[in-house]
């Protein structure tokens, strides 16, 4: 009695504080829908659809679309709440594509912000996926290449005719968006609104802040207020965020001063200014007030996944493999094995922890598993680049392998958690316990995607058994059976280990090693510098 008391305790639902959020609409009651039965589809987008694979919108998709495209017409802001892996991106992009085929003009209208490079790309394939196809185009504002490439990517510069000279101090009117739709992320967008001649967000009709959770953390130079402030700004709103614009704006912030235009551009005459459209999604929305409180929604509508608040996916299994914190790298190795080469996803707490796993991994000998890091250590300069002679972009090399089969393991920081859609991923392992539960949801969320199988495994030491189970019990299926490795493979790798663990002494040494040179030759450098300055 007592212990379904305690179970009952522990299953209470959390109640939001906001109203709104405490009336959603329960996606899990809502069906996939065949895309022929969808009503008000462009049959160029199904076609698009179609090309991708995709035969049937999922439950989430089917909901947005019903308020927006449906009966909704984009009336309410929209928060979405639902699983990872579930389609939360189709479920913005298609809508936002339908409603831009009829445009006329060419401008950027539509605004999707994301936390990270590599889900921008992500994303920004799903778009030109079924953008093109009723002649939207795609732009993607990252930081990837040069500003300038990323210029001229954006912004359509007057075609030079004989005997006219083209004057970059002319009035902006000349310039124009070349893209529709706009995938960026926060630094790279506030570039462009801070000093990109012609970049404007004056016709902005929709706002997708994806990963709002994380997003809303990510204050980089004020984003969210400015971009909200440039879209509904007038003369007077824009001084109140710039008080000294009357002095600087002409010359160093000239694209900030995107006002937006009245009348038939966005509007009819005498009726209400059309409001900017915001979707903001997350497997783990916020439900703090304050938070929700910078997106300024307009008559939100919350869309969520069951009663429960964390949901994990449908058919994701979750084990864990208790052991003593030095032997893990064994009881890992020994895990992997058992897996045959399946692809996983190794998550550990840190950057650093991540690079020395991966080393001591790769000394194992001869596993006959490839296995490579993906982590913030890498520069971005390695983590993502262009592949020049398709002129495609791609996310890091370890990611592309990854993606490709070529390797089987990555071991990632957290830098990986959030919105990474691999196809084929069917085991995630914490080789460190995630501090919060969100965390376990997004790194789990890497496998069960789409509807499909998958399986978590957690290696933890006895102590950390109790907060795991605590940790889970805040999810929808708090079920984690023990999984145990055979002994007798443990004891097979002993001796291999050991040899591992001091070829990995050997190389944090010659990596500290060489550290130091490097930054005592810098320091060189810079002295060498200021001796020739003051020589001058
Ligand atoms: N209607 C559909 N039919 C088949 N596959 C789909 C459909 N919609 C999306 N997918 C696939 O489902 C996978 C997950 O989609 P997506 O990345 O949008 O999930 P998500 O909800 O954003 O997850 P996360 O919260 O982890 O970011 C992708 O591989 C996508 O191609």
């Amino acid at each position: 009695m007592e212990e379904a008391s305690e179970q009952s305790q522990k299953q209470k639902k959390s109640v939001p504080v906001l109203p709104w959020m405490r009336s959603p609409i329960d996606v899990t009651l809502i069906d996939e829908c065949p895309l022929n039965l969808l009503p008000f589809l462009d049959p160029r987008l199904e076609v698009a659809l179609q090309k991708m694979g995709i035969t049937s919108l999922f439950p989430v998709q089917v909901g947005v679309w019903q308020e927006t495209i449906g009966p909704g017409s984009f009336e309410r802001d929209l928060c979405i709440n639902s699983p990872t892996g579930s389609g939360k991106t189709l479920a913005y992009a298609l809508p936002i594509v339908q409603m831009l085929s009829t445009r006329a003009v060419r401008c950027l209208r539509a605004l999707v912000v994301l936390p990270t490079r590599d889900l921008a790309l992500q994303v920004k394939e799903v778009f030109s996926a079924i953008a093109p196809a009723v002649g939207l185009s795609v732009g993607l504002a990252v930081g990837q290449s040069s500003i300038a490439d990323e210029i001229s990517e954006l912004i359509k510069r007057p075609k030079l005719e004989a005997g006219i000279c083209y004057d970059p101090e002319a009035p902006l009117l000349h310039l124009q968006s070349s893209v529709d739709i706009l995938v960026a992320t926060p630094g790279r967008l506030m570039d462009h609104i801070n000093s990109t001649k012609g970049f404007t967000l004056e016709h902005l009709s929709y706002l997708v802040v994806d990963e709002t959770d994380r997003l809303l953390r990510e204050a980089y130079q004020s984003w969210l207020p400015t971009v909200l402030q440039l879209t509904r700004s007038s003369d007077g709103d824009l001084r109140s965020l710039f008080p000294h614009t009357s002095t600087f704006l002409p010359s160093t912030f000239g694209s900030l001063k995107t006002i937006r235009r009245s009348g038939v551009e966005r509007g009819f005459k005498g009726k209400a200014y059309p409001r900017l459209v915001k979707m903001v999604l997350s497997a783990t929305l916020t439900q703090d007030p304050s938070k929700l409180a910078q997106l300024d929604l307009h008559h939100p509508l919350l869309l969520t996944t069951g009663q429960r608040r964390y949901r994990l996916p449908e058919r994701l299994e979750s084990f864990q493999l208790i052991c003593e914190s030095k032997l893990k790298p064994l009881y890992l190795v020994a895990l992997l094995q058992t897996l045959q080469g399946e692809k996983c996803i190794v998550f550990t707490s840190s950057v650093e922890s991540t690079h020395r796993l991966c080393t001591l991994l790769n000394f194992f000998g001869d596993l006959q598993i490839k296995i490579k890091e993906y982590s913030g250590l890498q520069r971005q300069s390695v983590r993502s680049y262009r592949n020049h002679e398709s002129g495609n972009l791609f996310c890091s090399k370890a990611l592309k392998a990854f993606r490709a089969g070529d390797i089987q393991v990555l071991v990632s920081s957290d830098a990986m958690t959030r919105g990474m859609d691999v196809e084929g991923v069917t085991n995630v392992i914490n080789y460190d316990i995630p501090a919060y539960i969100k965390t376990y949801i997004h790194r789990a969320g890497r496998t069960a995607r789409a509807g499909q199988a998958g399986r978590c495994f957690t290696l933890l030491r006895k102590d950390e058994v109790k907060r795991f189970k605590k940790m889970l019990q805040k999810t929808d299926n708090n079920s984690c059976l023990v999984y145990s490795v055979p002994s007798d493979s443990i004891e097979l790798l002993r001796s291999a280990y050991i040899s591992a663990l001091e070829k990995l002494k050997e190389s944090v040494e010659s990596e500290s090693y060489k550290k130091r040179k490097i930054k005592l030759k810098s320091s060189r450098m810079v002295k060498q510098k200021e001796l020739n300055n003051s020589k001058v």
